[in-house]
């Protein structure tokens, strides 16, 4: 059995293997040590294999998801060894097999996965001309995606897809590797794990792409050239079908993202406009927690999808508008609006993208078959009560009909309250197959032969107290107390001793029992083979379930979108084609969320007016005044109207945009160990490399991580460049006053600041934008409302008063905002301008050694 399993061993090396043995998964040596110590059981000795005590540890199989989650959730992978031959069919050992691989990236099974978000697997392949390929896709998805970036937008790519599991290949260069690890460590987290380089061939993944999509060419999909993604593919659907023990076929969509569709959200913006994630890491509040409240698994997914990938082009968006549209609108005579209904159908409908994989998988439990009928039910209702105004709706409408055939297999097939599991028997509905009718009858009919044959016994033994009995252990028996032991007939054989009875069985008895019990087993083994059939019969289904997932989901996610604008009062905004950002009445949604929650105060609503004209915005004030806020409260309105979202204003009309920059706070990044000025300056300088005329940028506090002239002055050439060359729409947060001279000269800039006024020493925050630059810091006042002792804010108070006086007699008018001086034109040596003369090719040796001399004798005299 140890070679059995070392052998097996062999095939996973960095996995951790689940032997199945019985009732039981077993692990050995290191992956026994390693088990132990992440799940906390027990390890043991056992036996010797190799002269040597075998350490082993196991768990249950009834209870081996809980395991599997806690070791999935800890980036390890598991690959699950069953038996898979008759116990004694041969000698030695029940021939086993590993029949499926448990990773973090190919997760399908309910338990492990989240509804809420996808577990992705992507794959990385460096390629050549430092052009990397991607492929990714979600096991329990239709759709498999591709993309080729440049090596260094790989982060920026890898952030935003969130995998769970990255795969690249073992020939990467040790530098490439460690950039993955890093990328590991900092913003994201997922799993690495390394495959063999053969298996990220472009040809080969340019066939199996063919293949999975059922076609010739890939030129439909626009994806024909690109042989780094294809190569990643290669490698992607070999593992995906490496861990689930078969291809998927149910992956039938294939899509290219290409830079330039989407607007850019850098990891810097995910994480400072908190998208779906806080700055201290927790799920809520967040942008995404307030906007998904939808009904299933499926709707959060795709709305997840929607936020974090919004199309530069907005025939999506406004699409989604006009539904959402078509959602609130209350129809003539009725009652609510159509959102309401559809949400009330859409509540507890089950996982359909997740169940249709598992279908295709063979993974699927009998009672997710019973919820997917129910959920074809609920799609059916659903159609009639989409309004047919808006196109999307009419073509999510389109897509909610039950595939033809698939409902009544399941009906016909599937009890209405079948086992958790196949192997537990009663899943299969009884009338569907005859033979398995016949034999559960044997099994029930049991019970009414054991009442007839203890009465018939107890005439013919008169034995009044006889009991015919079943137990697990010893089958079947008939029980007769000692006292009356002298009455048992001849043909009673003695089965089992008890203190007080004898247990006895008979030829008829015996008979009866061998056909019962094997009508128990017969009955399981053909429940499964019905199963299998069913599996069978709902494959060619499975692509039509995914449209229809599809719609539930599309659907769901305008329902929420709908809701949500209802019940926070927000507005439609309108796109134009002339760049602006124009809001009425703006609102931060999570803030307003928070004030909300806590009673303490409405939100001030704010204008923001920027064009063509006025695309840079200086903004000051004290601390805590809501710069910040505001600044954030732009962003998050722009990329909800972006993805075709109400916004959480009065009014807004937006330009085209390209991408949303944040440049805000700082923290230390350790892992990476950069300081929080040198982090602050990367990300600057990332901002102005890739911002252009249609981007937003949010600056705030730039500069201030080094002493007060360095910070100012960088802060200036920073405002400068942005204004002058990136001519992006900026809004630029800024504790130096000397910035608000900077709109003087800046035509496209304009001074605004965040209201305050002073009430006796304290001070209160308006949260008003208004133009114009601040009066004041208020930064003493803040520190004494933030609880700083009376002597700290009185000493600072009097060397602020100090500090002011002196730089006001002192201080020279400098201009900050001057361009820097052409750069003069470099000096040529006269050594430089002979060599410059000379023609090798056309001179003599002896010529050239005369050359040598004068140059040499010119290199002196320019020294001397
Ligand atoms: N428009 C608003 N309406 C109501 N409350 C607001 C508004 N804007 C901000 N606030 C409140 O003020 C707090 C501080 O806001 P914010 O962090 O934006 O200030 P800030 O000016 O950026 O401060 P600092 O300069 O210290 O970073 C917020 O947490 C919020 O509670």
């Amino acid at each position: 059995m140890m070679a059995q399993y070392l052998g097996l061993k062999a095939d996973h090396p960095d996995t951790l293997l689940f032997y199945r043995m019985g009732d039981f998964y077993e692990l050995f040596y290191d992956d026994a040590e390693k088990a132990a110590r992440l799940l906390d059981i027990t390890l043991t000795q056992r036996g010797q294999s190799a002269g040597q005590p075998v350490i082993m540890c196991g768990v249950p199989f009834h209870s081996v998801d809980t395991y599997l989650a806690r070791l999935i959730k800890l980036g390890e992978s598991v690959a699950i060894c069953e038996q898979v031959g008759e116990v004694g069919a041969s000698k030695g050992p029940v021939e086993r097999k590993v029949v499926r691989v448990v990773t973090p990236g190919t997760l399908t099974d309910a338990e492990l996965l989240n509804d809420k978000s996808d577990s992705l697997l992507l794959t990385v392949h460096a390629g050549m001309r430092n052009f990397c390929g991607l492929a990714w896709l979600s096991v329990t998805g239709d759709e498999l995606r591709l993309a080729e970036c440049p090596a260094d937008a790989l982060d920026a790519w890898i952030t935003r897809i969130g995998p769970s599991e990255v795969l690249y290949s073992a020939e990467v260069t040790p530098a490439f590797e460690q950039r993955l690890k890093a990328m590991r460590n900092g913003a994201s987290s997922f799993t690495l794990s390394v495959r063999p380089a053969w298996q990220f061939d472009g040809g080969l993944g340019e066939r199996k792409l063919c293949e999975q999509m059922g076609s010739n060419s890939l030129a439909a999909w626009n994806a024909e050239s690109l042989s780094n993604a294809h190569a990643a593919a290669a490698a992607l659907l070999g593992y995906a079908e490496h861990t689930q023990g078969r291809a998927l076929s149910h992956v039938q969509r294939l899509s290219v993202e290409r830079d330039g569709d989407l607007i850019e959200l850098p990891p810097a913006t995910r994480r400072n406009l908190e998208l779906v994630q806080t700055l201290r890491g927790e799920d809520s509040p967040t942008l995404f927690s307030l906007l998904d409240t939808c009904m299933t698994g499926m709707g959060s997914r795709l709305l997840k999808r929607w936020l974090l990938a919004p199309r530069r082009e907005r025939t999506d968006a406004q699409a989604r508008l006009d539904a959402i549209d078509a959602l609130q609108a209350t129809p003539t005579g009725g009652v609510s609006a159509p959102w309401r209904t559809l949400r009330e159908r859409l509540k507890n409908t089950s996982d359909v993208e997740r169940i249709a994989a598992r279908i295709a998988l063979r993974q699927v439990r009998p009672r997710e078959l019973v919820a997917l009928r129910m959920a074809l039910a609920k799609a059916e209702q659903l159609a009639p009560a989409l309004p047919a105004s808006a196109p999307l709706l009419a073509s999510i409408a389109a897509r909610l009909a039950p595939p033809a055939g698939c409902v009544e297999a399941l009906v016909a097939a599937i009890s209405p309250e079948p086992a958790a599991l196949v192997r537990d028997g009663g899943v299969i509905a009884s009338g569907h197959d005859a033979e398995l009718d016949e034999l559960r009858a044997i099994s029930e009919n049991c019970d009414d032969f054991l009442l007839k044959l203890e009465t018939s016994e107890r005439e013919r033994t008169g034995i009044s107290n006889l009991r015919v009995q079943f137990n697990r252990v010893h089958g079947f028996y008939i029980e007769v107390t000692q006292s009356a032991l002298d009455k048992v007939p001849d043909n009673y054989r003695r089965r089992q001793t008890l203190k007080n009875a004898e247990r006895f069985i008979t030829p008829e008895l015996k008979a009866f029992e061998d056909k019962a019990l094997s009508a128990q087993d017969r009955a399981l083994a053909r429940e499964k083979w019905l199963y299998e059939q069913l599996l069978d019969t709902l494959q060619p289904f499975v692509a039509e379930l995914n449209r229809l997932a599809g719609g539930l989901a599309t659907l769901d996610a305008l329902c929420a979108l709908a809701e949500r604008s209802h019940t926070l009062h927000w507005r439609a905004p309108g796109f134009v084609a002339h760049p602006c950002i124009e809001i009425d009445k703006g609102r931060h949604p999570v803030v307003e969320a928070r004030l909300a929650e806590k009673s303490s105060g409405a939100f001030i609503a704010n204008d923001t007016r920027m064009g063509p004209q006025q695309r840079m915005q200086i903004i000051t004030g004290p601390n805590m005044g809501g710069k910040s806020t505001y600044m954030r409260q732009v962003a998050i309105i722009v990329l909800l109207a972006s993805i075709g979202s109400h916004v959480p204003a009065d009014a807004c009309r937006l330009g085209p945009i390209d991408a949303i920059h944040t440049r805000i706070g700082a923290a230390d990044d350790l892992a990476n160990a950069q300081s929080t000025f040198m982090l602050e300056m990367t990300e600057a300088a990332q901002i102005l490399h890739s911002a252009s005329a249609h981007s937003l940028v949010l600056m705030d506090e730039i500069g201030r991580g080094t002493s007060t002239f360095d910070g100012l002055a960088l802060a200036a050439g920073i405002a400068a460049q942005l204004h002058d060359r990136t001519r992006a729409f900026t809004l630029f947060a800024t504790h130096y006053f000397e910035l608000t001279e900077f709109p003087a000269t800046h035509h496209g800039a304009v001074n605004m600041h965040v209201s305050a006024t002073e009430a006796g020493r304290d001070i209160v925050f308006l949260h008003e934008m208004q133009p114009g630059p601040a009066s004041k810091s208020y930064g003493i006042q803040v520190a004494r409302l933030a609880g700083m002792p009376a002597a700290v804010v009185n000493h600072a108070r009097q060397a602020l008063e100090a500090l002011e006086a002196q730089q006001t007699q002192t201080r020279a008018q400098v201009d900050l905002f001057a361009p820097p001086p052409a750069a003069e034109a470099p000096m040529v040596s006269a050594v430089e301008s002979a060599l410059t003369a000379l023609d090798p090719d056309a001179m003599s040796p002896r010529e050239a050694l005369e050359a040598l001399y004068t140059l040499k004798k010119l290199q002196t005299r320019e020294q001397g």
